[in-house]
Order: structure tokens, then sequence, then C-alpha cells
């Protein structure tokens, strides 16, 4: 069977010599495309970096990290940009360009995808931030949204490229729990509805409830009793 992410004896190191410090020890996870996999973990314990790597925005050192089927450990930069337009990013700030509408930041989810014209951008822009409740909204500034608002902008950017794998990092640390609530599941809808796979890092309790199955690390290591909600009922 293919996985979306099929990852074995990963390790990764900041720094180098005596300052070296292992962060990423050993990490076996497989993540079968459609599943909606969550990450916990204390502080510190390699969540962001494990998803960066995941996400080709930092290279693979040692070990096996095979992404939508291609290894990416030990792959060249050109190779990384290029597996990066595969993915949606959603981070904890939602990085949206102040000087641009909602409509021109989704708009740039498709810059990198040359197949698109302007107007084919223009109407698929449109139609994404309509499935988020956001169709009223097109030409506002993020400056006159709300925290949850914006954070939906960010998710249709995210998505509307109809990425193949979608990694999440706190997408809800910055909004109140009814936000965060309507965050995560317009973001389990969409990646439902277009079949894409996600990663999810979050300290939020409130939404584990969305995962097919969490995952746990700890001091750079995956836990092995991975958490199976179906079959946990
Ligand atoms: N660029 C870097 N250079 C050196 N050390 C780093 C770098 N990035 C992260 N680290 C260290 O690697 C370890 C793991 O960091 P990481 O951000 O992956 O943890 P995390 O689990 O995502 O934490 P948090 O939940 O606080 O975001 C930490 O000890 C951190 O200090």
């Amino acid at each position: 069977m293919e996985y979306a992410i099929d990852i074995h004896q990963l390790n990764h190191y900041f720094g180098h010599g005596q300052l070296q410090k292992q962060v990423l020890s050993e990490i076996n996870l497989q993540i079968k495309t459609g599943e909606v996999v969550i990450m916990t973990g204390p502080s510190g314990s390699g969540k962001t970096t494990l998803l960066t790597l995941v996400g080709g925005l930092r290279a693979a050192q040692s070990g096996s990290l095979k992404i939508l089927g291609e290894e990416l450990c030990g792959a060249k930069s050109k190779r990384l940009v290029q597996a990066r337009r595969n993915n949606g990013y959603i981070f904890q700030a939602h990085n949206l360009h102040y000087s641009l509408t909602a409509m021109q930041n989704v708009m740039m989810g498709l810059e990198v995808h040359p197949e698109y014209t302007r107007q084919d951008m223009q109407a698929r822009a449109t139609e994404i931030l309509q499935q988020v409740g956001l169709g009223d909204h097109i030409d506002y500034y993020p400056s006159d949204l709300s925290g949850g608002q914006k954070q939906r902008v960010a998710i249709s950017r995210a998505l509307v490229s109809y990425p193949r794998l979608v990694l999440a990092d706190e997408p809800t640390a910055a909004l109140d729990s009814k936000s965060g609530r309507a965050v995560v599941d317009l973001m389990q809808n969409l990646a439902r509805e277009q079949g894409c796979t996600i990663l999810l890092v979050t300290h939020d309790n409130r939404i584990l409830d969305v995962a097919d199955r969490i995952v746990h690390l700890e001091d750079g290591q995956l836990a092995r009793n991975d958490v199976a909600i179906a079959e946990a009922g």
C-alpha cells in the first residue's frame, strides 16, 4: 500500500560538533492517504521540526522520509521546492498579507500553479471563500476581519490548489474555542471533499476528535501506542 507519509528511522539534529543536539530519534510513522492525524506532545518535543521535514520546508538528514511516494531524505532543494507544491500549509499565525484582500491572499495559493489563468484563479478563490462562509468578505482586507475569519482565509489559501497533503501547526492557538472549532471543522470537511491527507500539530484538547488517529511525540520520539479513534470508540 502506498502511504501519503511513510517515515522510517528518521533522525534529525540541530547544530554541529559538540553543540549538536538530536531533536528527532528513530521516527517511524505511516499515514494513509485521506487520514487525518493529530500530533501532540510537550513543548520542545520536536513536533514543528517533524512537520517541517514532512512539508519539505527543511531537509531531512538521516533515515527515510517518503512523502506522496517521493523520498525527501537527501533531496536537493529544487526537489524540495517541487514537493512543496503538493502541500497546503496552515500556521498558528495566519501569515496573511495585510496589503492584499481576502481574495488576493487566497489567489497567492495558486501563484505557483501555472495551469491556472487569472480568471480561473479568481473563480476558484471565490468558490473556496464561499465554502468557508466568507463569500460576502472577499474584498475585505485582513485588518477588517476577525481572528477566526483571518484563519478561514488562511485555510482557503492552503486548500485552494487542491493539495494532496495539508500540514497544520497549531491552527487554533490564536482563536477562541468557538472559532477554533469552526476552523478545524472546515478544514476537515474541505479535506474530506478533496480526499487529502492532514497532519495537524496541536495542544488544543478541544479539537482532538477531528482526528482519525492521534500520535504523541515525547522528547523526539513517537510513543508506540497510537490511539485509533475509530477503534477506541
Ligand atoms: N533552528 C533550530 N536550531 C536549533 N535548535 C532548534 C531549531 N529549531 C528547533 N530547535 C530545538 O529543537 C527542539 C524541538 O523544537 P520544535 O520546535 O520542533 O518543538 P515543538 O514540539 O514544536 O515545540 P512547541 O510545541 O513549543 O512549538 C527544541 O529543543 C528546540 O529548541
